[in-house]
């Protein structure tokens, strides 16, 4: 396929689609901000903790179609799950996305790195240890980025006090929607 053409059938499906995720999907505008940090930056591996039903997967998979990547993606929920491959499938998408199903809690630590981008969004009161065991795979000028801290939920100031005092990561905050993106760049 042309370039120009996946980028036409996945930006009418993600404009479609725009106000119809229905499980707690990040919203359209979210979205938009890991694919540019993506491209921005070249990435070509990345991890995503939180698949749903493939909101974000398919910006995070757009963005990786551009820099040559691959992503990984984790869900425990199959239903959530199966709907994610079909709509990657659907969007022409699923060639860069490796799904697995399970408990992201042992799966992340499993995991080889390097891993460049890593979005997390799935158990917020666990955001501190997935990015303990995450560390080490992250290289120099890679990224960590994690959704809702700017929501009170639990685990969140935990994480965001955690990732703030590392002096290896410069942490920012992307205030584009409410919910907020911690953006934490690898020195
Ligand atoms: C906020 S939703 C993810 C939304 C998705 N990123 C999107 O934009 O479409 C969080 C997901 O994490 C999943 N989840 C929660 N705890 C998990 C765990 N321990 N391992 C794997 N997935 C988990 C939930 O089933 C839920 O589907």
């Amino acid at each position: 396929q042309q370039r120009a053409q996946i980028d036409q059938k996945v930006e009418k499906f993600l404009e479609e689609k725009k106000h119809q995720w229905r499980d707690l999907n990040v919203p359209f505008e979210d979205g938009k901000v890991l694919h540019d940090l993506i491209v921005s930056n070249g990435y070509t591996s990345a991890l995503e903790v939180g698949t749903s039903t493939g909101h974000s997967t398919i910006w995070i998979a757009w963005a990786l179609s551009k820099t040559g990547g691959k992503l990984v993606t984790i869900e425990i929920d199959e239903r959530r799950q199966k709907q994610a491959i079909a709509n990657l499938k659907e969007v022409g998408l699923s060639e860069y996305v490796d799904f697995r199903l399970g408990d992201a809690h042992q799966i992340v630590k499993e995991l080889k790195g390097p891993i460049e981008f890593v979005f997390l969004d799935a158990d917020k009161d666990w955001y501190s240890q997935y990015f303990k065991d995450l560390d080490g795979t992250i290289p120099k000028d890679g990224m960590f980025t994690a959704h809702n801290v700017l929501n009170n939920i639990s685990g969140i100031r935990e994480f965001m006090e955690l990732i703030q005092a590392n002096p290896k990561y410069e942490t920012k905050i992307d205030r584009t929607s409410s919910s907020g993106i911690s953006i934490s760049k690898k020195k």
